[in-house]
């Protein structure tokens, strides 16, 4: 049988993965029609809203949903019609870290895929092509293969296929359109193998051959988890770095550069920080550490929980620092606080250093001022809320406000000696320059040289 050329695409799950990925596909392959469905109904409606106001913020979206909704691009509520029109179905649903039960704190809660594949096996009366999109442990197709063919009505098959995503926020529209790599894992089969060519078929309309790798299902569900590691890896390395340049004057900014001018090394990813956020790293290195677990590999458990634990320290350490150059207390004093989100050019607010700092600077009674274009009041305070669970929302807005804009943080307003810290390396020496030449007093992450 030759692999299906796929004109029909349904995507469980319109999130920021979701969203995004098959709003590309509408987009570069108009003969293909793509449902996104998902069961939360104002999720939905923000995608279908009148005036685009979409659910998430990703530079370049807009755009590609206004030419494509209601075109070849559908947002739905209607999971059962979503899974029974297609022939191929994206799974992308959230794999949070699991909160209670067997694993908790580390392990990948898959409530959320086996929800989603059980009411693809009820819901089909036709093959199905099922892809793994969301990042889940290794030989999770497996269990999605076992639930799919135990609940199977006759003539229906099921091929799974792993390709996780590797966009990142803030610029997942142009990841899409030029990514690195597609990966995209099979059973090695001949009905695995078609499959495979199927979807390759979807992403070929845009990315070069070259750039879609194929190889075996598991290998394919260990890359994602292998990459977001290793980059995570790569952060908690160079901030590690950061400290010791605080100690000794050197900057981090110049090591990272000259080190990063090896060929086999690479300048990107060494940005010393005040810790990594968002949904990915922490969950998906966790994860990493509960499968090594898991199969009794303690030292391999060991080492990757190093760089979850070297990013906590840094959080921590930033806020220790401030507290520290503000002559040991900031109690009843005002902190502006620039950025929410956890990184530029995007909303989300998942595992934001911002959060972890601002709950430190709670504990020590100081004053804080948020300022974050992106993010709703609301999204703030249930974010904080639930990093103080002990603490009523009435007392953390005794000690946060959310400002509409940075200007309440400018010099002449503060008391003196006013302090900039720079917690993302934002600043370079002209900046630094400039803010001293106004009269604050600058310290960086990973440099000795406070001006
Ligand atoms: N956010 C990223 O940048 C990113 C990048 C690569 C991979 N991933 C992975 O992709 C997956 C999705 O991440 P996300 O950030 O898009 O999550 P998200 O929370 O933004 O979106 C997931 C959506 O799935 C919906 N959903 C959950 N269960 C459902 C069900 N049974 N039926 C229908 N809808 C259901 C939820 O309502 C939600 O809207 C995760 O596994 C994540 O690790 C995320
Ligand atoms: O040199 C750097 C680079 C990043 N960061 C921080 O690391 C975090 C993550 O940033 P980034 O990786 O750019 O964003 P994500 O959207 O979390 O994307 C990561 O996680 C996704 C979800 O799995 C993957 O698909 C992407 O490939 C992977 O980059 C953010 O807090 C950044 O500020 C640094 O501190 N220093």
């Amino acid at each position: 049988m030759a692999p299906t050329k796929v004109t029909k695409i349904c995507c469980i799950g319109a999130g920021y993965v979701g969203g995004p990925t098959c709003a590309v596909i509408a987009l570069k392959c108009p003969h293909i029609t793509v449902t996104i469905v998902d069961l939360n109904q104002s999720r939905i409606d923000a995608w279908n809203s009148p005036d685009f106001q979409l659910p998430i913020f990703e530079p370049g979206l807009e755009d590609v949903v206004r030419q494509c909704r209601d075109r070849n691009l559908f947002f739905s509520t209607d999971v059962d019609k979503g899974i029974r029109d297609a022939e191929l179905i994206f799974v992308s649903v959230n794999t949070p870290t699991k909160k209670t039960g067997v694993g908790a704190g580390s392990a990948a809660d898959l409530n959320n895929v086996e929800r989603a594949t059980r009411r693809i096996a009820a819901m089909s009366t036709t093959s199905k092509i099922v892809v793994e999109k969301s990042t889940v442990p290794c030989r999770t197709a497996e269990s999605m293969r076992t639930i799919l063919e135990a609940n199977s009505k006759p003539n229906c098959r099921f091929d799974i296929l792993s390709n996780p995503e590797f966009l990142a926020e803030g610029t997942a529209i142009a990841d899409l359109y030029n990514p690195d790599r597609v990966l995209i894992g099979s059973l090695q089969t001949p009905e695995g193998l078609d499959a495979c060519e199927s979807l390759k078929g979807v992403y070929a309309n845009w990315v070069p051959s070259e750039h879609i790798l194929t190889v075996g299902l598991w290998s394919s569900e260990l890359t994602k988890l292998a990459a977001n590691a290793m980059l995570a890896q790569r952060i908690s390395s160079i901030n590690a770095l950061s400290a010791i340049c605080e100690a000794t004057g050197a900057n981090i900014d110049e090591v990272a550069h000259a080190v990063g001018t090896d060929s086999r090394l690479g300048p990107k990813f060494l940005k010393a920080s005040v810790g990594f956020g968002g949904s990915c790293f922490q969950k998906d290195i966790l994860n990493l550490v509960y499968l090594s677990e898991s199969l009794h590999l303690n030292e391999v458990a060991k080492y990757w929980r190093g760089v979850v634990d070297m990013n906590e320290w840094q959080k921590r350490r930033f806020g220790q620092k401030v507290v520290k150059e503000l002559f040991g207390t900031i109690t009843g004093k005002r902190i502006a606080v620039l950025g929410f989100a956890f990184k530029a050019d995007t909303g989300d607010t998942r595992e934001s250093a911002a959060i972890t700092l601002i709950r430190d600077f709670q504990s020590e009674r100081a004053l804080v001022n948020v300022y974050d274009p992106q993010v709703p009041q609301e999204q703030i305070w249930q974010d904080l809320q639930e990093a103080s669970p002990s603490s009523s929302l009435d007392t953390i807005q005794k000690h946060v406000t959310v400002s509409p804009s940075a200007i309440s943080a400018l010099y002449k307003s503060m008391n003196k000696p006013a302090f900039v810290f720079d917690g993302r390396l934002v600043f370079g020496n002209t900046e630094r320059e400039r803010l001293a030449n106004i009269g604050f007093k600058v310290i960086s992450i990973g440099r000795g040289d406070s001006i």
